[in-house]
């Protein structure tokens, strides 16, 4: 980051109340890579980040890049219905022990509904201590399709993104990026978007914004309240219910399956997974592998059709952690198939 862009922040940061950023956006759209560029660049901001993650395990805090800030994962509940009591104390924990805090990023698992979140920060007595900066909506440009579409949730994180990120700029044509600007704009009309490769955009675009508009809070709360009714008519808590249901990990039609073993994998068996027995039905899936026929770690991520594994080194302790998310999957089927990938 430049030093005039370091300045900005830090001037505008400089106000009372402690600014917050929401990142939402669909499965698999760039989230902890857009993280992961801001605490990258965000020199000299005393930053702190809440994730929450939708699955048993929790991947992402193995792929957020380790820093100095302090990294809070949210756990056994959807940010946006269950556990928004343990958010608001979390950020009040988070204030009180920190007093140099400049910056709190919140990252939403890709199934929750963003505008939820923002209530609860707003409702709380929060309200006095921080200040609701801007909801920030990665759309994958890839996989902006009727699956992300056709669900309440993918339609209010575009309708409540102040601002939308085009994602993935460099996985698609000009003429692809077009007419997914034009499927948003049909969506929300007035809407400021940024096309973007790998989350790479200037931070002062991004952060420190001040796009939230507290005063209209009440409008965008009728309008939710009203999609929610057409669609689902039954709404809790707050009123933005969508369909969960944590027994099974759930949320609207999507189920996670989520894997771990400290045993290592055998390549060729994994290798045989992916071609023959992974079915289109994961729309998302991330994980850490160990192959016995390698010494480094292999980051593994599923978004829409696209498969790819980096490899990085091992921290302290290898193991296998993996989760798959979509819609009616065999849970049972993948566990068996994932164990037979065990090199026995
Ligand atoms: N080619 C390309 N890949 C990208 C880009 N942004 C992210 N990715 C890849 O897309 C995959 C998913 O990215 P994440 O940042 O983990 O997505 P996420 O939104 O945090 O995912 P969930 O939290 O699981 O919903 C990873 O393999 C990223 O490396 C991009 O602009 N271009």
């Amino acid at each position: 980051m430049n030093a005039s862009v370091s300045n900005l922040n830090k001037n505008m940061v400089s106000k009372k109340n402690i600014p917050i950023t929401i990142i939402s956006g669909f499965l698999g759209s760039g989230k902890t890579t857009l993280l992961n560029h801001i605490l990258t660049n965000q020199q000299g901001i005393k930053t702190a980040v809440l994730v929450n993650e939708f699955g048993e395990i929790g991947i992402d805090n193995e792929l957020i890049i380790k820093t100095e800030e302090e990294m809070i994962e949210l756990s056994n509940g959807c940010i946006c219905c269950s556990i928004n009591g343990e958010l608001v104390e979390a950020i009040e924990k988070l204030i009180n022990v920190n007093k140099k805090l400049d910056y709190i990023i919140i990252e939403t698992t890709g199934l929750a509904d963003p505008l939820p979140v923002a209530m609860t920060l707003l409702g709380s007595d929060l309200r006095d201590q921080t200040r609701l900066d801007s909801i920030i909506t990665l759309i994958d440009a890839e996989n902006f399709n009727d699956v992300a579409l056709e669900s309440s949730i993918g339609r209010s994180q575009v309708i409540y993104g102040d601002i939308l990120l085009l994602n993935k700029c460099d996985l698609v044509t000009n003429k692809n990026i077009e007419e997914t600007i034009d499927k948003l704009k049909e969506i929300k009309n007035d809407v400021r978007i940024l096309k973007s490769i790998k989350g790479n955009i200037p931070l002062n675009l991004l952060l420190s914004v001040g796009l939230f508009e507290t005063d209209l809070i009440n409008q965008k709360e009728s309008v939710h309240d009203h999609s929610h009714e057409h669609k689902h008519g039954h709404g809790h808590g707050h009123g933005h219910g969508h369909g969960h249901s944590e027994e099974d990990n759930r949320i609207e039609d999507f189920l996670s399956v989520s894997f771990q073993t400290k045993e290592p994998f055998s390549l060729r068996k994994f290798q045989y997974f992916l071609d023959n027995q992974l079915k289109s039905d994961v729309f998302r899936a991330k994980g850490i592998l160990w192959f016995s026929e390698s010494e480094r770690r292999h980051v593994f991520h599923l978004a829409g059709k696209r498969i790819s594994i980096e490899d990085s080194e091992w921290g302290e302790e290898r193991n296998n952690q993996l989760v798959f998310i979509g819609k009616e999957l065999d849970k049972t089927k993948i566990l068996s198939q994932l164990n037979a990938c065990i090199d026995k």
